[in-house]
């Protein structure tokens, strides 16, 4: 009786709040602008004078070689099969934290680094695998140094599952405009950017913090990284059961492992590049990236199954998956999150797929070229591709095409014209405002149903997320690889508001049982693990007017989700940056409100002018001619769609967007192509055997 009390309740309010809630929207005048008007340096001051370890960071940790054993050659072994550094080389495992590695001193290469390290050249450590968060504002840990975020008198914040449970809702709405690749993307770009140290987000996790059917461990028996999610009495979903405890295991920190840590509060590690460079795909080291190359004409490994290439097999599938007949494929990738559901696998397949498109046709255009120079080069150029979608395409969908332009973070410019913003005082780590809080609202995005499309645009039918996830074997079943690439590219993602899909509000990662774990709660439970200052202080710091009262969040927060969160804090400064960024009104022409908008755009400039090898910049050692460069910007998320499916024949030109009269499907054929001639003989930087043994082992040969 009362499970259904609840549930009537919680449905009530969040249909009524839905129904209000969509027609808001608020003006970008509301917005603080950051990068127009006021010169970095002036408006982030404070993260200047506070950020000691961005000016002079601390000592790289001991260098296990500085050269290259022997020479690349066109044969498919491995040449790094004998390089063994006990660390910063695997990848990541739960609970294992590895300390980032940087030369003290860089060479101008021509290429990027597998791991990050000498984008910038004085300092090479900055947006390397295995460092640190950035961080807008000092974190607000519960003892001050690392235990999980308190309230302002020292108590208990309220339970992350009821929060998820009485301010978000889950209701189905389908987004009006944008296609669930759109929100595939977003994913793609997220696990590119950051992972936090220590963690599986896929596969289970070796910690354990509950007992498989639930029960919580004892605190004095749990491993100290424990912080479970306790679940309420008379949980709607949980209760019926009888589960009490939901795992989750803390980040990793610079205090975990002693190559890093100075002194003063935590910071959590990120275990991959913050760059934009297809990491995921190319692996975060170089001896993550050996083991998916092949060694031979510039490609990466894959394995040939009805005519088509997969990404190749992991070597622990019974760890890596949770494949229910033993034998059923799962993958390896650059990034260990590949399996974790359908939409992700298939959009690695396809990002690897481009990649050996890419070596072929060099290949064949360039034939004296070796597989080190093919492999590189088409590196240079997928990635390139995709900075071009992610900015151009993609992200204004999110941030505004107006907001980017006013920031800096995109051009309008004509084809040909290089952009050389390149900023050597930006730092392009990855925000844990960012990644912990603000990105992860578009989770709203996600939805639980994967439908099957044909060619002629029927649903064939569709597939339940929570049966699918870290089960990627699906993908390759009759022609599920294409329909699944057109049902992303023709279905509606959710709308970007205050609901969470029930697959992953109550379903994340089942395995198998009848209910999974909680995404919303996970990501609020994340932020307080993170101790990250709260939403009145990001709010502060974005330029919008600090709250002294709850009643002062009704500028961008309707009343009635005011009303419940102070059901829920126990004072309006207690309101977890995940929670009161992601009820604001969105600013027009944007997904996101004022709070959240300001850091994915600080995020996202960053992530622009921190990169050296941006692909726009018009450097002559590390850039492309005009000519090429041109022919890059014609790169689409369609076109991209179209060449590596099995037999995709048809797109809309813009596949984030739905099918419209504006948008047709069309031939794909028809939709625009990078020309690669343009790449004919642009003799790239190939090492003399004087020059080789100069060349630092993390070049990424
Ligand atoms: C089916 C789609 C998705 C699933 C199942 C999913 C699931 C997850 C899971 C399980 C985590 C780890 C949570 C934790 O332990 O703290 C996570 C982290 C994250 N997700 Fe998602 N996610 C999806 C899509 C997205 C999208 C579309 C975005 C943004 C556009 C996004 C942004 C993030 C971010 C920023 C993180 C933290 C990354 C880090 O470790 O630094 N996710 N997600």
């Amino acid at each position: 009786m009362m499970i259904s009390k609840t549930s009537i309740y919680i449905y009530i309010i969040l249909v009524t709040r839905c129904l209000i809630y969509g027609f808001i929207k608020v003006s970008s005048s509301a917005y603080h602008i950051i990068h127009n008007d006021h010169p970095i340096q002036e408006v982030f001051g404070f993260l200047r004078e506070n950020a000691p370890r961005y000016q002079s960071p601390p000592p790289p940790p001991i260098l296990l070689s500085n050269r290259i054993q022997g020479t690349t050659s066109s044969a498919p072994t491995n040449p790094f099969a004998q390089f063994n550094p006990s660390y910063g080389a695997h990848f990541p495992t739960g609970g294992v934290a590895i300390c980032a590695m940087a030369p003290p001193t860089c060479e101008n290469s021509v290429y990027r680094t597998m791991d990050g390290s000498c984008n910038h050249l004085d300092n090479p450590a900055l947006g390397v695998a295995n460092s640190r968060y950035g961080r807008l504002l000092a974190p607000k840990y519960g003892d001050g140094i690392s235990s999980p975020t308190r309230t302002l008198t020292g108590d208990d914040l309220p339970n992350a599952r009821l929060i998820s449970l009485v301010v978000f809702g889950e209701m189905d709405v389908p987004d009006p405009q944008f296609t669930l690749i759109n929100m595939q993307w977003g994913q793609i770009m997220t696990h590119d950017m950051s992972m936090q140290a220590g963690g599986t987000q896929a596969r289970k996790h070796p910690t354990r913090c509950c007992t498989d059917d639930g029960r919580l461990i004892a605190s004095n028996e749990a491993p100290t990284t424990c912080y479970p999610i306790i679940v309420p009495p008379n949980d709607p979903a949980y209760s019926q059961v009888g589960t009490e405890c939901l795992d989750f295991v803390r980040t990793l920190t610079d205090r975990d492992i002693k190559c890093l840590y100075e002194q003063g509060p935590a910071e959590q590690l990120t275990a991959v590049t913050s760059y934009a460079d297809l990491s995921l795909v190319y692996g975060n080291s170089i001896q993550q990236n050996s083991e998916i190359r092949a060694f031979q004409g510039g490609r990466m490994s894959v394995d040939q199954r009805n005519g088509a290439e997969y990404l190749p097999p992991s070597r622990n599938a019974s760890i890596d998956c949770d494949a229910a007949p033993p034998g059923e494929v799962c993958y390896q990738a650059g990034d260990i999150r590949v399996n974790q559901n359908p939409g992700l696998a298939i959009l690695h397949t396809i990002l690897l797929r481009e990649h050996n498109r890419i070596a072929d046709v060099l290949a064949k255009l360039n034939p004296h070229y070796n597989d080190r120079t093919l492999f590189q080069e088409a590196r240079k150029i997928n990635i390139a591709q995709y900075q071009h979608i992610s900015y151009y395409e993609w992200l204004p969908i999110f941030l505004g095409s107006e907001n980017m332009l006013k920031n800096k973070l995109i051009y309008k410019t004509s084809t040909k014209n290089f952009i050389n913003d390149f900023d050597s005082a930006i730092d392009p780590s990855v925000l844990n405002e960012h990644a912990t809080a603000a990105f992860r609202y578009f989770h709203s995005q996600i939805e639980g149903r994967l439908d099957l499309v044909s060619e002629l645009r029927s649903v064939l039918g569709s597939l339940r997320l929570s049966d699918w996830m870290n089960r990627p074997s699906i993908i390759e079943v009759g022609d599920n690889f294409d329909s699944l690439t057109r049902g992303h590219s023709t279905q509606p993602e959710e709308l970007t508001d205050i609901n969470f899909d029930r697959e992953i509000k109550h379903f994340l990662l089942r395995r198998n049982m009848p209910f999974g774990s909680d995404l919303r709660a996970i990501d609020i439970q994340r932020n307080r693990d993170h101790g990250l200052a709260s939403y009145n202080d990001l709010r502060e710091f974005c330029g919008v007017k600090r709250a002294n009262r709850w009643e002062d969040y009704s500028d961008l927060i309707e009343l009635d989700v005011i009303e419940k969160m102070k059901t829920l804090y126990a004072s309006h400064e207690d309101v977890d940056l995940t929670v009161g960024g992601a009820v604001e009104a969105h600013v027009a022409g944007a997904l996101a409100g004022p709070t959240f908008l300001c850091i994915l755009t600080e995020q996202f400039y960053r992530t622009r002018v921190g990169d050296r090898f941006w692909y726009e910049n018009g450097d002559s050692l590390t850039g492309f001619t005009e000519e090429q460069l041109s022919e890059i910007r014609k790169a689409s998320i369609a076109r991209l769609l179209c060449d590596n499916g099995n037999q995709i024949a048809s797109m809309q030109p813009q596949a984030f967007i739905l099918v419209s009269k504006s948008n047709p499907v069309m031939p794909c054929a028809d939709i625009p192509q990078v020309d690669l001639t343009k790449w004919i003989d642009q003799k790239p930087f190939e090492p003399t055997s004087d020059t080789l043994n100069a060349i630092p082992y993390h070049y990424g040969k």
